[in-house]
């Protein structure tokens, strides 16, 4: 039987979004729960770790957005079609994680020469990435059909301005390809940061 899923997260997109969109293709129903900023810290100890996405299941809280994507892909059956498959997207995700971590440093970096690095480490990474897409006939990241890493990437790389000049055509087409998808399209027109299903929590 499919559970009852329930995505709690900040008024923002954030790490939900990759979730978000898991949810979306599937075409599967959940509630999409939005804590305020305000309510946030009373919450806080009641969830797994102290923090934010949690994914209910059943009423079963959970914590940790890969750990849950992959619980997602597997349920939704875009884990990858063999061992080695769900490897390359495993890895894919981990390595998108680490670029987006690098990213996220640039934030609060004053230093120039740091900057640069952080920079050098950003194009390595979209190299890298342009590299294993662009090898791949089928134009998704791995083996011959979607999978969760594809809309992993999408999320990530649609939520952020700051390095699409240093992405490639071919990272930019599966972008545009996710966000085309026809369960994806739709929703990505429809929703603003609190979806229709969102429920307020105080
Ligand atoms: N490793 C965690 C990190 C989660 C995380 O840092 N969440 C932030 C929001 S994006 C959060 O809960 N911040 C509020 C807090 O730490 O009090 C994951 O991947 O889910």
């Amino acid at each position: 039987m499919i559970p009852k899923y329930k995505l709690i997260y900040l008024n923002t997109y954030g790490r939900a979004e990759p979730l978000r969109y898991m949810f979306a293709y599937a075409g599967q129903d959940y509630v999409y729960e939005i804590i305020e900023k305000e309510d946030w810290p009373k919450l806080k100890p009641n969830t797994p770790y102290g923090q934010l996405p949690v994914l209910e299941v059943d009423g079963k809280p959970v914590a940790q957005t890969t750990a849950i994507a992959r619980y997602l892909a597997k349920q939704f059956n875009i884990q990858g079609k063999d061992d080695w498959e769900i490897l390359q997207a495993d890895s894919l995700v981990e390595a998108l994680v680490d670029y987006r971590a690098c990213a996220r440093r640039l934030y609060t970096e004053q230093n120039p020469e740091k900057i640069a690095e952080i920079k050098k480490e950003q194009t390595m990474y979209l190299e890298k990435f342009d590299t294993i897409l662009s090898s791949n006939p089928s134009g998704f990241l791995v083996g011959s059909e979607i999978t969760w890493a594809d809309l992993v990437f999408a999320a990530v790389l649609s939520g952020r301005q700051d390095d699409s000049e240093a992405r490639s055509a071919a990272l930019s087409t599966l972008v545009d390809k996710i966000n085309n998808i026809p369960n994806i399209k739709p929703w990505l027109k429809a929703r603003s940061k609190s979806n229709a299903s969102a429920k307020k929590v105080i």
